[in-house]
């Protein structure tokens, strides 16, 4: 388990985390191969990688941060159909709103964001649950919700082929039919009480992986080399790609899913951030890849499957908030 460390009375150093020109992915093979060398370092070393050239276009990204800013501007009357009642079959509905306050295992400090998570594959089928207000929330936020997926896509394809693990499109198909969520997380600026601190405790994310945009400032990152708290270096116009636990998984272990927190600078706005969890089926058992498990010493199976209903489950118990610390390892 993680340590909670201080989350505001030392200096946070910046991290450092490679930078991805995407661009350079689908150039020539030489670039393609240098890219597919980053993302190999970002996820082994780190964790997590920035990315820039995406195709994800500005006006599409500070749309969808717009909309989710008006959307939690609304008053609380206009959101209470969306709120979160407590009842444990919640985590499976597709959209809801909670008022957040955890804190992480073994922290007493408080730290509260308002979130709102909306299933969002296949987006067709789930779009009507959306909110119904900003008048044009489901446009602004399902063309984001478009455009990550495809980038999501193209991630996990370059993340497989940096596992070796790019013959016949490997698990692609599973990947692009599998869940696909998107959380708004509204950070307030003005709590209305001092004893409330702001922010989003230290978790790793259950999924493959986790695409976050943000209007702000404020992720900090677990340093795997030396276990410190660090700041991710703010890029204009970056995407981060994190590791999730089940990418932690299917690699056996060689890319670890990364820990990660938010605690915003104060700035007079709200900080909003969209994470885009993208994960196989619900139900899918995710195992370490076959190839990458040679039954000699050096790499012998080293997690056990489980889907990512089971990680999300435990994870809400509370119990811990990194399932793999717990009982995926043989
Ligand atoms: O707001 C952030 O920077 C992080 C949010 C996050 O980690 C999450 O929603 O899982
Ligand atoms: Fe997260």
């Amino acid at each position: 388990m993680v340590p909670a460390s201080d989350l505001d009375d030392h200096l946070i150093h910046p991290m450092k985390v490679p930078l991805i020109d995407l661009s350079l992915l689908s150039q020539d093979s030489h670039s393609r191969d240098i890219v597919i060398k980053q993302i190999q370092q970002g996820c082994q070393n780190s964790g997590i990688f920035q990315v820039i050239h995406h195709g994800i276009p500005k006006s599409v990204i500070d749309e969808a941060l717009e909309v989710n800013r008006s959307f939690f501007d609304m008053p609380e009357a206009m959101k209470k159909d969306l709120l979160d009642n407590g009842a444990a079959g919640d985590l499976f509905c597709p959209v809801k709103l909670i008022n957040f306050a955890s804190g992480a295992p073994g922290n007493n400090q408080l730290l509260q964001r308002d979130l709102l998570r909306l299933h969002a594959n296949p987006l067709e089928e789930v779009v009507e649950f959306w909110p119904k207000n900003p008048a044009d929330y489901k446009e602004k936020m399902g063309r984001y919700t478009k455009k990550v997926r495809k980038l999501g896509s193209e991630m996990f394809e370059a993340i497989m082929e940096s596992l070796n693990l790019s013959a016949k499109n490997y698990l692609k198909e599973d990947f692009e039919n599998g869940f696909h969520a998107l959380v708004a997380n509204c950070y307030r600026s003005n709590p209305n009480s001092s004893n409330i601190k702001i922010g989003a405790p230290a978790h790793s994310d259950h999924s493959i992986i986790t695409i976050l945009l943000q209007s702000s400032p404020g992720l900090q990152i677990l340093d795997m080399a030396d276990g410190i708290w660090k700041s991710d270096p703010e890029i204009e116009g970056s995407l981060q790609v994190f590791v999730g636990d089940h990418l932690e998984v299917l690699s056996n272990g060689i890319y670890k899913s990364v820990m990660h927190r938010a605690i915003p600078i104060s700035t007079k706005e709200d900080r909003i951030s969209i994470a885009s969890f993208h994960s196989f089926g619900m139900d899918m058992i995710v195992e370490p890849a076959q190839e990458l498990i040679d039954g000699d010493e050096d790499s012998p199976k080293r997690y056990n499957g489980c889907c990512a209903r089971d990680i999300m489950t435990h994870i809400a118990s509370g119990k811990t908030n990194r399932l793999i610390d717990v009982d995926m390892n043989l």
